[in-house]
């Protein structure tokens, strides 16, 4: 546009005026107008050009209100080469190869070669993006970010190839799961400016408006606004269908993940990021696996998963991003499943570890600290620790940072409820469930808490003796439930309506649903509520006057107390039976309590739908032979096929089942039964449904492989591992076997750190390599670094030759550092660079070495005391934490005991003679032992009988004189 066509578009105006709603300075406008020839002269460009272009046709400049400090300066566009360089960077970028790209950028900018201040900025937009979406380390990203946003505001950067970048990653960093970041407002306006700068043929457009609207989705989850957040996903879900970059194309997914999560469609967000997980695995994306694998534990610990198999899910989502989820937000997400799969296993100590772990995350991000309280207060709740709950509420309902606060403020008024419950104020507690309920509806969405608060609800009400409006409560629950299921939280549903039953007087029905709720919580492995809900079964009992029920009660109280649980208040006092129980012979107690063998074979964790139909069959087989039992399933007009069993005599009794999910099936069995035989045949329908149940809702329906690990280790030669807990670590190994993440072995001295450590190596894709073993405790001070890092002669005094260091000596194989704890602290920090980035400083040399080992530590201390100390660095602390392995000791694996010393008497026995038996005796006094020294103590046994004298053909425990 040149200098005749802009002083008309201009007219009467004066400069000061045209240039301001140009959004740029008069000594501009003056120089546009200036004769082309002039040494002064400006031509417009860019975003400017296109507002002008927008007056001459009629129309408003839209520009957003972007302050212009320094409009002289000139925006020069990028060179050639410039260009070509950033454009391979970005290609790096959206391979996920973070690393790559940080490295390749970080060159760029330091070498000079970037000469425009565009290139400069764009390189720096790089790396932020590395910073954020390969590490989530948000404040780096702003740190390295915040000079350029100036210059966008100073007018300094090309608006469409560079300036549109800056905004966009601003609104990403603004809407960033950082409480000390994040600002919705300001997340806006750079989405507003990026808009205005963005055209359709820009070469990154698709891109570019599919970040802008990921910033807006995770500003409106950030805040807690479901509605908003609905829109937003929709809006995501459009921009997303333009986008071929593939990591891009994986964060978008991500975000839609959550929607299925957040609207409670738990099997859909399952599904979702199981397969995240599995596409973040192909390209590469650690980070992003890592999040995934989180979510998917904690969506499946939902639908009643087997604890362990969450576990291993959370130490997966570790290895992927190799520790560094270390500070992170996905942390705290990994922190819950984690807890939550411990609290099931009655794990307490390491649970409060792992929560207080994540809230330390959550305080340092001012996150808010709701995602980890369920755990938290039940923690508290099952241990008895009831004032803390009330404190935690009070956390809560004071949180004033910016996320979710409304959300996080209604969560504090369900642990308010929670605490009254503990403290025995039945009625108190119910109003502060149905209050809770009430602020979520207000707030819209949230089903996770509207559940919790309404199936809560059903329990404290009838405690509270309010029967019509338990049931009101119940019926509202049941509906939520339907909608968003929970095989747990149905669990805690029918334990609840099990209190209101009995209240009601129906002990029979109420025994039932209290069986069901024992049944589920015992298939989903959640042993501390499956012990509580025993309790309760005692204590209806007890209240019925059943004979026998006080016993059962005492006992039920001292399995809560094995647990460490703290007995919940119990409000059967109040229960009166209206209706009589039913005799034994109407109705033997066949529950999951009294049905034993059957009940474990048909419960078996992790079965699939046809495996227990198929079960079921063969339980009654086994319990009636001949008595050829078949299984069918009703349509809804009563038309049966027939699905298991055939031939024989047809089937007399027939029992009908649901399998909780609208199935509707039946048992038949040829007669004549024995006089308990049908009762028994219920009972066990009645048990199938549920399994049916649990299995649908896991999602085990189907034929599918869930993520889970190998379930059998290679054998490893040396390494003896009988016991169940030895053989999981054993599996577990196998499972680390392509991984270059550290490892940190703990145990009491003696336990086999080492061997397991040899075994990690055997293992490995690196068992060809070296294995090289350094005691941290055994090398004096002063020698420390040397021998680690390696020194050229002459480093210091006395270094008379080259030395590679133990580091150097293992490349590409494994380095075990034993008595990790011992090492001095001067050292520290260069281990921990090491560990970071593979590079060492060998004494005496001016350049860095990489080094490709894959370290794995050893300590029988408690390195968390000594960060307390001062004695160990907190930093390095995290960075070995990244996959824990912990070796029990020996008498807490007593499984293990004789076949180690089988191992170690054919092992010690002189070559040429016959190793000896191990008598009965000795076998006992060995199983007797406790072994405080563990598996060396054991050894040490077996090496001292060998030695003295002849061997006899049996060695006896006399022989063997155990001492201790
Ligand atoms: N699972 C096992 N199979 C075979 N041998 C074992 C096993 N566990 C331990 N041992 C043997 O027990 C002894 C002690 O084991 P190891 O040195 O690995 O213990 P550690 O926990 O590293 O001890 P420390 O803490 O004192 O270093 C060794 O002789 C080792 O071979």
């Amino acid at each position: 546009m040149g200098p005749e066509a802009i002083r008309a578009l201009r007219g009467e105006q004066s400069r000061a005026a045209f240039a301001r709603q140009l959004g740029v300075t008069p000594l501009t406008v003056y120089r546009w107008e200036l004769p082309q020839a002039a040494a002064q002269a400006r031509r417009p460009r860019g975003r400017v050009m296109e507002a002008l272009r927008q007056l001459a046709e009629g129309g408003q400049p839209a520009l957003p209100p972007a302050p212009r400090l320094a409009s002289h300066l000139s925006r020069q566009e990028l060179s050639r080469e410039e260009n070509t360089r950033l454009t391979a960077s970005l290609a790096i970028l959206q391979r996920a190869d973070w690393r790559a790209a940080e490295n390749s950028l970080l060159e760029m900018l330091t070498s000079g070669e970037l000469r425009t201040p565009g290139a400069r900025a764009l390189a720096s937009v790089g790396l932020a993006y590395a910073y954020r979406w390969g590490y989530e380390d948000v404040r780096r990203a702003f740190a390295v970010l915040l000079p350029h946003l100036a210059e966008a505001d100073a007018g300094l950067l090309p608006a469409e190839s560079v300036e549109v970048h800056v905004h966009s990653m601003a609104a990403n960093l603004y809407a960033s799961p950082d409480g000390r970041i994040f600002d919705a407002g300001k997340m806006n306006v750079h989405v507003a400016r990026a808009e205005a700068l963005l055209r359709p043929h820009h070469f990154l457009y698709a891109e570019v408006r599919c970040q802008l609207r990921m910033a807006e989705v995770a500003a409106a989850f950030y805040l807690g606004a479901p509605e908003l957040l609905a829109r937003q996903y929709g809006r995501l879900e459009e921009a997303l269908a333009e986008v071929t970059d593939p990591s891009l194309r994986l964060m978008a997914t991500h975000g839609l993940a959550h929607e299925a999560a957040i609207r409670g469609d738990v099997p859909l967000a399952t599904r979702r990021f199981r397969e995240l997980a599995q596409a973040s695995a192909r390209l590469g994306y650690g980070l992003l696996e890592a999040r995934s694998l989180a979510f998917l534990a904690q969506h499946r610990l939902d639908e009643a998963c087997e604890p362990d198999e969450a576990l291993a899910l959370v130490r997966r989502s570790r290895v992927a991003f190799d520790g560094r989820l270390g500070r992170s937000f996905s942390f705290i997400f990994a922190a819950r499943a984690e807890a939550d799969a411990l609290l099931r296993l009655g794990r307490f100590a390491e649970a409060e570890t792992v929560l207080a772990e994540g809230n330390t995350v959550a305080e340092e991000l001012r996150w808010t600290p709701h995602h980890l309280v369920v755990q938290q207060a039940r923690l508290l709740y099952l241990t008895g620790r009831y004032a803390e709950i009330h404190q935690l509420a009070h956390r809560l309902t004071r949180y004033t940072g910016p996320i979710q606060q409304p959300l996080t403020r209604a969560y504090g008024c369900w642990v308010e409820a929670l605490a009254d419950w503990a403290d025995g104020h039945a009625q108190r507690a119910a109003e502060g469930f149905a209050a809770t309920h009430a602020r979520v509806l207000e707030l819209g969405g949230w089903p996770y808490l509207r559940r919790d608060a309404s199936v809560c609800e059903v329990g404290a009400r009838a405690a509270a003796g309010q029967l019509p409006e338990s049931r009101a409560a119940l019926r509202r629950a049941r509906a939520i439930l339907e909608q968003f299921p929970s095989a747990w939280s149905t669990a805690l549903l029918h334990r609840h309506e099990g209190w209101l039953l009995a209240r009601e007087g129906h002990l029979r029905e109420a025994r039932e649903k209290l069986e069901a709720s024992l049944a589920t919580f015992s298939l989903a492995a959640d042993l501390p509520e499956a012990a509580v809900t025993r309790r309760t079964l005692a204590a209806v009992a007890r209240a019925a006057g059943e004979p026998g029920a006080e016993a059962w009660h005492q006992q039920s109280e001292e399995e809560l107390r094995r647990y460490g649980i703290t007995p919940p208040p119990d409000f059967s006092a109040i229960i009166t039976p209206v209706q009589e129980l039913p005799s034994a012979e109407a109705a033997p107690r066949l529950g999951a309590e009294s049905l034993g063998v059957p009940f474990e074979r048909l419960a078996v964790r992790g079965m699939g739908a046809t495996l227990i139909q198929r079960e079921l069959v063969a339980v009654l087989e086994g319990l009636f032979p001949g008595r050829g039992p078949r299984l069918e399933e009703l349509d809804s007009q009563g038309h049966a096929t027939p699905l298991l069993g055939e031939g024989g005599e047809p089937a007399s009794e027939w029992v009908e089942f649901g399998d909780g999910c609208g199935r509707r099936l039946r048992v038949g069995v040829a007669g004549p039964l024995p006089a308990d035989g049908r009762a028994l045949i219920s009972a066990l329908a009645r048990l199938a449904g549920f399994a049916l149940e649990v299995a649908v809702l896991r999602g085990f329906a189907q034929v599918e492989a869930p993520l889970r690990e190998p379930e059998a280790a290679p054998d490893v030669p040396g390494f003896i591992a009988a016991s169940s807990a030895m053989r999981k670590l054993k599996t577990e190994l196998a499972g680390l076997s392509g991984s270059r993440a550290t490892v940190i072995v703990t145990g009491e001295s003696g336990s086999g750190k080492e061997v397991v450590a040899r075994a990690l190596h055997r293992l490995s894709a690196r068992a060809a390599r070296p294995y090289v073993a350094f005691n941290c405790a055994a090398v004096p001070r002063e020698l420390f670094e040397g021998q680690l890092f390696g020194y050229r002669r002459g480093a210091y005094t006395g270094a008379a030759t080259d030395h590679p260091g133990v580091i150097r000596t293992a490349h590409e194989g494994t380095l075990f550092l034993d008595e990790i704890g011992e090492l001095p602290l001067e050292v520290q920090p260069k281990l921990l660079r090491f560990l970071e980035n593979g590079e060492i400083f060998p004494l005496g040399e001016t350049r860095p070495a990489q080094v490709d080992v894959r370290v794995i530590a050893a300590t029988h201390r408690d390195l968390g005391q000594l960060v307390r100390e001062g004695r160990f660095r907190e930093d390095l602390y995290y960075r070995l934490q990244v996959v824990p392995v912990r070796v029990p000791p020996l008498r807490e694996r007593r499984e293990d005991i004789i076949a180690l010393a089988r191992h170690f008497v054919s092992q010690l026995t002189p070559e040429g003679q016959e190793p000896p038996q191990l008598g009965p005796d000795a076998l006992a006094a060995l199983v007797a032992h406790p072994w405080p020294g563990n598996v060396r103590e054991l050894r040490n046994v077996i090496e001292r009988s060998l030695a003295f004298g002849a061997l006899p053909a049996v060695l006896g425990a006399d022989r063997l004189r155990i001492t201790g």
